[in-house]
C-alpha cells in the first residue's frame, strides 16, 4: 500500500477552514482567554514527561474540528500504518521510510521485502555497543598503542548535523572523549580541526550514506594523507571506521571491512542519527545513552501511532501549523529551545523540515498551488531575545514559535533556573497579551511615542514544557518533529523522503570544478561566465 494520494484543497475540510479563517482573522487570542476560563486546559496536552500547551495559538475548538476533519480526509491514519509497516512510501526512489524501526524493541516485526529488518538493526546495535566500550575503556588503541583521545566524524547533511546536534545537546552526558565534525568542503573546516590533533590517538568515523559525497570524501583524503604524513597504511585500519550504505566504496577508500557500519536504503539522511550514523554520538555519551535516545524516540513512535489525534502531540503540531502556513499565510516558523545546551537543535531541524517538504509537485506530479514546506529558523532563549525578538512582537510578519523548556536544569543552580524560565514564560505572555495604547500611556510615556511601544500582541506559540533534558526525552523531541513532518508531508500530498531538489547544484559544480582546468569556457549565462573568469585569473 502507498500513501494516501488525496489533494488536501479538495477536501471540505479544507474549505471549512478557509470560511472558517475569515471569521477568526482578526480575532485577538486575548479575548479568547477572557472568554472561556478553561482554554489553557482544553488546549494541553499532557504525556509522559511532557507538558504541551498549544492554547497560545489563534484557534477554537471549531478550528482543530476542522483540521482534525482535514486529517481524516487525507487519510493520515492509513498513512501512518503504511509507513510503520515498511511500505514502499518514498515511491520515488522505491524505498520503505522506516527510521522508527531502528529504535523499535527487539521483539518487533517489521518486513521490508519480505525479511524482518529487525535482527539486522540489532547486530548493528551490538557492533555499536561493543566497539564503543572498547574505544571508551581504552582496549581499541592507536597505532602507536596509545587509548583514543580524539574522535573526528567525517560527515555532511544528514550524516553530520544529527550526530552534531545530539552530541552537542548531550554534553553534559559526556564522557573524556573529545568530539569534533568536519562537514564543509571549505578547507579551512579540515585545516582548523587537524591543528588540534594528535594521529597517535584520533580515531575517524568516515559517515557517508553513498560514500559518493565530495565534501565527505574530500575532507576524508585529507585527512587520510595527514595521517599517512606519521603512520603507514596498514594503521589505517586502527583509525578509519566508516558508515555506509556503500559497503564497496568503503573498502576502495582503504577502511577495513572489520570497520564497516552498514546501514540500509530505508533509512534516509536526515532521519539517521538513530542508526550507525549516530556512532559518534555512541562514542561520546556512551552506549547507554544512546540506547536511551532511542528508546525515547521509540516512546514517540508509540504515542504518535497510538494516540487519537485530538491528543496526539505531532499530529496537534503539524495540524497548527498547516493552520499557519496556508490560512494565514504564515512563511516562517521559529524553534525557541530554552537550553542552551539545544544551541543547533533549530539547525539540524531545518534540514528535516526543508529538506523534507520543500516541494512543489504534489504525488501525481502535478504543480501545486498550495503553501507546502516552512522556512524554520531559531535560536536558543534568551539570546534571541536580546536578537530578533523585536520582530517576532512589533514586525509585519506573524511567526508561529515552538517554545521548549526544561522543567528542572542540568546545572543544579536554581538562581539561574528560574530567571531562565521567568523569561521563557514571559515571553509567550507577552507575544499574546501585547501591551495596549492605555498601558503604554498609564506608564507615563511622552505622547509622541505611545505608538512605538504599542505591542499588538496576538501572536502564535507552543509551549513545550519537558521535566529535564536527557537522552531520552531528547530522543522524544527530535522523533515529535519527525512525525510532525511525516503529518504535514501527508496532508500536502507531497513525497518528503526524496531531496531531487540538492542534486542540480552539484551536478553544475562538478562541471564547473572542471572548467577551472580548461582553456576557453562560454557556455554559461554571463553573470556566471564572467565571475567564473574572475576566478580563473587568479588560480
Ligand atoms: O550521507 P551522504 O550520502 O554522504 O549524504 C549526505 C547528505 O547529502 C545529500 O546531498 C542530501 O541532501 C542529504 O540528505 C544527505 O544527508
Amino acid at each position: 500500500m502507498s500513501l494516501p494520494n488525496i489533494n488536501p484543497t479538495d477536501t471540505k475540510a479544507w474549505k471549512n477552514l478557509e470560511k472558517h479563517y475569515n471569521e477568526l482573522e482578526t480575532v485577538h487570542m486575548k479575548n479568547l482567554f477572557s472568554m472561556d476560563k478553561q482554554r489553557a486546559d482544553k488546549f494541553t496536552i499532557k504525556w509522559d514527561d511532557f507538558y504541551l500547551d498549544y492554547s497560545k495559538n489563534r484557534i477554537t475548538e471549531e478550528t482543530m474540528l476542522h483540521l482534525l476533519k482535514l486529517a481524516e480526509e487525507v487519510k493520515l491514519k492509513e498513512a501512518i500504518q503504511s509507513q510503520f509497516s515498511g511500505n514502499i512510501i518514498n515511491q520515488t526512489e522505491g524505498r520503505a521510510v522506516l527510521h522508527s524501526a531502528l529504535r523499535a524493541p527487539k521483539s518487533a516485526v517489521v518486513n521490508v521485502a519480505g525479511e524482518n529488518i529487525i535482527p539486522e538493526v540489532y547486530n548493528v546495535k551490538r557492533k555499536i555497543e561493543s566497539f564503543t566500550n572498547d574505544v571508551i575503556e581504552g582496549k581499541r588503541e592507536g597505532y602507536t598503542g596509545k587509548p583514543f583521545t580524539h574522535v573526528v566524524n567525517i560527515g555532511i547533511g544528514g550524516s553530520d548535523l544529527g550526530p552534531a546536534m545530539v552530541v552537542d545537546s548531550l554534553q553534559f552526558y559526556k564522557n573524556h572523549l573529545t568530539t569534533y565534525f568536519v562537514s564543509n568542503v571549505d578547507g579551512d573546516h579540515v585545516n582548523e580541526v587537524i591543528k588540534k590533533l594528535n594521529p597517535e590517538t584520533t580515531l575517524f568515523v568516515v559517515v557517508s550514506k553513498t560514500f559518493t559525497t565530495q565534501e565527505t570524501l574530500s575532507n576524508a583524503n585529507t585527512i587520510k594523507d595527514w595521517f599517512l604524513q606519521s603512520a603507514s597504511k596498514e594503521d589505517i585500519a586502527k583509525h578509519f571506521v566508516a558508515v555506509s550504505t556503500n559497503l564497496e566504496a568503503v573498502k576502495n577508500f582503504g577502511i577495513d571491512q572489520k570497520n564497516i557500519f552498514p546501514m540500509w536504503d530505508w533509512v534516509g539522511g536526515r532521519f539517521s542519527l538513530w542508526s550507525a550514523v549516530g556512532l559518534t554520538i555512541s562514542l561520546a555519551v556512551g552506549y547507554n545513552n544512546f540506547n536511551s535516545l532511542l528508546r525515547g524516540a521509540n516512546k514517540m513512535d508509540e504515542h504518535f501511532k497510538n494516540t487519537d489525534f485530538e491528543s496526539n502531540i505531532p499530529v496537534v503540531l503539524a495540524l497548527i501549523s498547516i493552520w499557519y502556513n496556508n490560512f494565514f499565510g504564515a512563511e516562517t516558523e521559529a524553534v525557541i529551545p530554552y537550553s542552551q545546551y539545544l544551541n543547533q537543535f533549530a539547525t539540524y531541524l531545518q534540514q528535516g523540515i526543508m529538506e523534507s517538504n520543500g516541494k512543489s509537485v504534489d504525488r501525481n506530479g502535478n504543480q501545486i498551488d498550495y503553501q507546502t514546506g516552512t522556512i524554520i529558523w531559531g535560536e536558543p532563549g534568551t539570546n534571541s531575545q536580546h536578537a530578533f525578538f523585536q520582530l517576532i512582537h512589533q514586525g509585519t510578519k506573524l511567526i508561529p514559535a515552538d517554545f521548549i523548556g526544561f522543567v528542572k536544569s542540568l546545572h543544579g543552580n536554581q538562581d539561574h533556573q528560574d530567571k531562565l524560565i521567568s523569561n521563557f514564560l514571559a515571553q509567550t505572555e507577552a507575544l499574546l497579551n501585547g501591551k495596549t495604547e492605555s498601558q503604554v500611556v498609564d506608564e507615563g510615556s511622552k505622547e509622541i511615542i505611545v505608538p512605538f511601544k504599542i505591542f499588538e500582541g496576538n501572536k502564535p506559540t507552543n509551549t513545550i514544557f519537558v521535566n529535564k533534558l536527557s537522552p531520552e526525552s531528547l530522543g522524544k523531541l527530535i522523533a515529535m518533529y519527525e512525525h510532525k513532518i511525516f503529518v504535514q508531508g501527508v496532508i500536502w500530498n507531497i513525497f518528503s523522503y526524496d531531496q531531487f531538489g540538492v542534486e542540480l547544484g552539484k551536478q553544475l559544480a562538478n562541471k564547473i570544478l572542471q572548467e577551472f582546468n580548461s582553456e576557453t569556457v562560454n557556455n554559461h549565462d554571463s553573470s556566471t561566465q564572467n565571475l567564473l573568469n574572475y576566478y580563473k585569473g587568479f588560480i
